[in-house]
């Protein structure tokens, strides 16, 4: 986990977080009327997509809805003021 990719996207869903624009589904979340619910159902779905994909053997879509469950992760994080240090240092700890 010391792909750039992922320090660049949380940044981005920090900015979202700060800004709340009003065309952004980042920050979408963050204001949604269901609270963090909004994004903890996101996971849930993403993750039954992604086993779907995973019977199906289908690596694009495997690719596909494990990003949109990487991103939604990242805004959970966001959400409850982590960040991934934490998510680091957890994947640290089992090595
Ligand atoms: N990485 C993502 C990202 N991954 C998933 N999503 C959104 O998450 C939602 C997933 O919900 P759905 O499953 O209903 O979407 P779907 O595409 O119909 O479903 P699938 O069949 O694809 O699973 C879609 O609206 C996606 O656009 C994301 N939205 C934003 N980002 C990143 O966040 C940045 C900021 O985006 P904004 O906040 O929109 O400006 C972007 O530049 C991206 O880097």
């Amino acid at each position: 986990m010391t792909d750039a990719i992922l320090d660049e996207l949380f940044e981005v869903i920090e900015q979202r977080k700060a800004d709340l624009p009003e065309d952004s589904y980042t920050a979408s979340l963050f204001t949604h009327e269901k609270g963090e619910n909004a994004v903890l159902e996101k996971l849930g779905e993403e993750s039954t997509e992604l086993i779907l994909a995973a019977k199906d053997d289908d690596r694009e879509e495997i690719a596909h809805e494990g990003a949109d469950i990487v991103y939604h992760l990242l805004v959970l994080l966001s959400m409850k003021d982590m960040d991934l240090k934490d998510l680091r240092a957890a994947l640290r700890e089992r090595r």
